[in-house]
């Protein structure tokens, strides 16, 4: 199977050549395809903010190129670099509070600067680990798609209907895909027979972006107002709900897009599994509970104006981006490093050391 992904790839958002950062701008996507330049962390800090790339891993991936750059720009101007960097840092830091990968990646540089051997270029260093960061996020997900497509097959061996909620494809990581990784596998292992994807209001990551991935490998996609989820579970046969994460905290509770909370409660009051899909690195132990996770709310614009047209002017809008699910509304979470069923901190633990829960 990981050979017939790769066979599959498409899509490639995130360019880094010699020393700079092409995004394919998400805010154009499907209707244009036009790539932006970035030279510097502001750059990049900037492009996170605007979602001209989104998507926890793509985020993570981004930030560590964007400190590269930093470093690079830090060096030129001489003086001392270590403490120039700190702003770079917080700017990048700054730039979006809920995805996980964004603080680990960040932390992944910091640490290679910690561990510079005397006479090592700090710059080629910084670049090789963000184009690690990079690699092992693409190779990660080559694996939580395979031992997604396995718990697709044991649960039924036949065609099925699939759905998933925002973007968490190629678009959203270093290459493939979290959750539609997992989609892509079933695509391919002929376990699909439609990929109900929701529109994901405001920004429409699902109708928007996860419906032109699917669309150009020739998956079966059909688009649903995110308010019709309930009415769907209820008149169409859904085997299993896949999703992405943002952050999962030490119990297993997940961050993720708005909508996904909701999407949680249908699928048990339907009997539809439920599969969360997140490399380790959005895992953060530091966290008790999803209580803690920092949920971003973004401008009240971005839910009033929809196609260039205001809905209402001066109006209080409530538009959190992230929402809650709790460790007992899922069935699964696949990470590379193996799954664990009916997540808990137990659970999440024995992930996390390679032990064995049974
Ligand atoms: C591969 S997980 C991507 C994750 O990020 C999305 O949020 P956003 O588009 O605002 O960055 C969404 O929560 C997805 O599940």
């Amino acid at each position: 199977m990981r050979e017939r992904l790769l066979a599959t790839e498409k899509v490639k958002s995130i360019d880094w050549c010699e020393g700079r950062l092409r995004l394919l701008d998400q805010r154009r996507l499907p209707m244009q395809e036009i790539w932006q330049t970035c030279d510097t962390a502001a750059d990049v800090a900037s492009a996170i903010r605007e979602m001209v790339v989104r998507g926890a891993p793509a985020i993570g991936i981004c930030a560590a190129y964007g400190l590269a750059m930093g470093l690079r720009t830090r060096l030129a101007e001489g003086g001392d670099w270590r403490l120039a960097l700190e702003e770079d840092f917080r700017l990048l830091a700054e730039s979006r509070p809920t995805a996980a990968n964004l603080f680990w990646a960040l932390r992944q540089m910091r640490e290679r600067l910690e561990r510079l051997k005397p006479g090592e270029d700090p710059l080629v260093a910084l670049e090789a680990q963000a184009a690690s960061i990079h690699a092992s996020d693409r190779e990660a997900n080559l694996t939580m798609a395979q031992f997604g497509l396995e718990l697709i097959r044991k649960h039924r061996g036949s065609p099925q209907n699939l759905l998933t909620h925002c973007n968490t494809g190629a678009l959203a990581s270093g290459g493939f895909g979290t959750a539609l990784g997992v989609i892509r596998a079933a695509h391919l292992g002929g376990l699909v027979e439609c990929v109900y994807v929701g529109e994901t209001r405001p920004w429409l990551q699902g109708s928007r972006l996860t419906a032109w991935e699917l669309q150009g490998e020739g998956v079966p996609v059909c688009v649903h107002a995110d308010s019709a989820a309930a009415h769907l579970l209820k008149t169409r046969a859904i085997s299993w709900i896949i999703v992405g994460a943002d952050r999962i905290a030490a119990n297993g509770d997940v961050a993720n897009k708005i909508g996904t909370y909701s999407l949680a409660v249908l699928a048990m009051h339907h009997g539809v599994r439920f599969m969360v899909v997140a490399s380790t690195s959005a895992i953060d132990l530091t966290l008790e509970s999803g209580d803690d996770i920092p949920l971003e709310e973004r401008a009240g614009t971005e839910l009033l104006e929809v196609n260039g047209q205001r809905c209402a002017a001066d109006v209080e809008t409530f538009n959190p981006v992230f929402d809650i699910t709790p460790a007992d509304l899922i069935d699964v979470i696949v990470t590379e490093k193996g799954v664990v069923e009916r997540p808990s901190t137990a659970g999440i633990e024995a992930l996390l050391s390679h032990r064995r829960l049974h």
